[in-house]
């Protein structure tokens, strides 16, 4: 209790401002600590699973002891923890940052307040009875909230900049890292901690960046391979997941979702050190793989059990959120499996998902959906056989910063459509109506507001499919506003009504989840 008290008195109420000098500093000395060249080469083929943890798998006590029982299950393997913020963190700390540079300190110190109480009643419930660690981990917690906090000062004064906020989000990540760390280490665990700064270099793309995998391999070599090779302890190494630094040493944040990317970065990394290791990586979600659509979309989605990389892109696009969509781009060519499996039932033989380059016999992998989006749609005799139309038509949305995803032209060359994301999609059709690059007097330009739904398998394109697909929406009565396949054949995608989007995702899983 005594110990809880001054901690409570200590957090928060710092409101000095860190000096530049000071960070300055500070990154000087991460950058030179790591920066030996030393290459360790010298270690022997191992079994290595790369595990990531969700914000879900630290909701409660039970879920800790959770992931005790995987450590157990995995004693064969080499295992390397990797660790997202507990759930629902990483948005406060957004909030947070947004409240500072608004400078509404009300909201601020109550959000943090939750924050710090998330922490502590972590605390209280994983390290119950054993006041060594809960000290530990309260002092340890302690300082991470005392230098948000000094920050959360800096944006007070100088605003929101860039890496601003992946400074501040990386904390969530940095706790909750710290403190499955402590918890293995009470269970007995030997363990090391490390974080994201330390292992993944990326570029200077903050919020969403990428890393250097060059840089990155090489600090993994050098930092984390000593402990893979250590064949007296079995050691875990536990990684903040979606965190990285540029070269300079700012902290960088690999996008929302990033731990699953963190994951594959790393097997990555490991794999280019020693190519006969055995290495996979396990994320731990709070479903039994990669089901055919999103749970809460559609009613019934079957579990796809083997999918491979190709398929695997292509569902991750449309948010699903149980899988980052560039975490495969790392791993895909080295043919790293993925494993997606049901964190509550970690001990499963065969139901969860595989993700290589094998793929089960099933035609359709899954239904992706985009609830609201903005159709373009543009008609006129004058684009005709006009070598560059559609060109000048793109750039003008490229140069405006507006991506474009979806694409389907008549071979007439008499219209095209394309799809844009709904926030853009009033900026789309102005920029195209008031450009004076196109001949609008002659052109019909239009915006609908749409959904898509994308069936993805790598048969999907065969006319077998493609008559299920349809009959499935014949049945609903529905027509397709636009349809466009690539040549890859991997994805039909199909321009439906918003109001329609939920039922033709339905009728389409039915179909598939029944014999032909
Ligand atoms: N096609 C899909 N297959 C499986 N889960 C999906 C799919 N689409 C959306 N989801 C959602 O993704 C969630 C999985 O994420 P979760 O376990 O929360 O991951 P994390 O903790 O890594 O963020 C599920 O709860 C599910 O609702
Ligand atoms: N905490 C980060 C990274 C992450 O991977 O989270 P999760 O595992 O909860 O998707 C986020 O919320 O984006």
């Amino acid at each position: 209790m005594k110990i809880y008290r001054l901690f409570l008195i200590g957090i928060f109420y710092d409101s000095e401002f860190i000096s530049k000098g000071i960070m300055i500093l500070l990154l000087r000395k991460t950058m030179l600590s790591n920066s030996s060249t030393t290459v360790n080469l010298d270690i022997q083929a191992k079994k290595i699973a790369v595990m990531k943890f969700g914000g879900s798998c630290f909701k409660n006590a039970e879920a800790f002891q959770q992931i005790v029982k995987i450590t157990n299950l995995y004693d064969q393997e080499k295992k390397i923890y990797v660790a997202s913020a507990l759930h629902g963190v990483t948005d406060q700390l957004i909030q947070v940052t947004e409240y500072a540079s608004s400078k509404n300190t009300r909201k601020l110190e109550e959000i943090l307040e939750s924050i710090k109480q998330r922490h502590l009643s972590t605390i209280q419930m994983i390290f119950k009875s054993n006041l060594e660690h809960q000290l530990e981990a309260y002092n340890g917690i302690k300082n991470y909230l005392a230098e948000l906090s000094k920050v959360l000062n800096e944006v007070n004064e100088f605003g929101i900049i860039p890496y601003f906020i992946d400074y501040i989000v990386a904390f969530g990540e940095k706790m909750s890292t710290f403190l499955l760390h402590l918890y293995l280490k009470m269970n007995g665990f030997p363990t090391s901690l490390f974080m994201g700064e330390d292992l993944i270099i990326t570029n200077d793309e903050f919020n969403n960046a990428f890393p250097d995998l060059r840089f990155t391999i090489h600090r993994v070599n050098q930092n984390l391979l000593p402990i893979l090779n250590d064949a007296n302890t079995n050691r875990i190494a536990c990684i903040t997941g979606f965190i990285g630094r540029n070269k300079i040493g700012y902290t960088t944040t690999l996008g929302r979702g990033g731990s699953d990317f963190t994951a594959t970065i790393i097997a990555r990394a490991i794999y280019a050190c020693n190519q006969e290791h055995k290495i996979k990586v396990i994320l731990w979600k709070d479903v039994d793989g990669m089901l055919s659509a999103n749970p809460e979309f559609v009613d019934n989605p079957t579990l796809v059990k083997k999918l491979n990389y190709a398929e695997a892109k292509e569902l991750a696009f449309f948010g699903a959120k149980v899988l980052h969509p560039k975490c495969l781009a790392v791993i895909e060519n080295q043919n790293i499996p993925v494993e997606i499996r049901r964190f509550s039932s970690p001990s499963k033989k065969e139901d969860f998902s595989t993700i290589s380059e094998l793929s089960d016999n099933t035609d359709m992998k899954g239904i992706g959906s985009i609830k609201i989006a903005s159709m373009i749609t543009l008609s006129s005799a004058v684009m005709v056989k006009e070598s560059g139309f559609v060109g000048k038509i793109f750039s003008i949305l490229g140069k405006n910063n507006i991506n474009i995803n979806f694409i389907a032209q008549s071979s007439s060359e008499i219209a095209i459509t394309f799809v844009v994301d709904k926030n853009d999609g009033e900026r789309a059709l102005n920029l195209l109506t008031t450009s004076k690059d196109l001949p609008i007097k002659w052109m019909d330009v239009k915006k609908d507001d749409i959904g898509i739904i994308a069936v993805v398998g790598e048969h999907i394109h065969k006319s077998s499919n493609k008559c299920r697909i349809f009959r499935a929406l014949s049945e609903i009565d529905l027509d397709a506003i636009s349809i466009s396949q690539c040549s890859n054949g991997l994805n039909i995608s199909i321009i439906v009504p918003i109001k329609r989007v939920q039922e033709a995702a339905n009728a389409i899983n039915n179909e598939f989840s029944t014999p032909n």
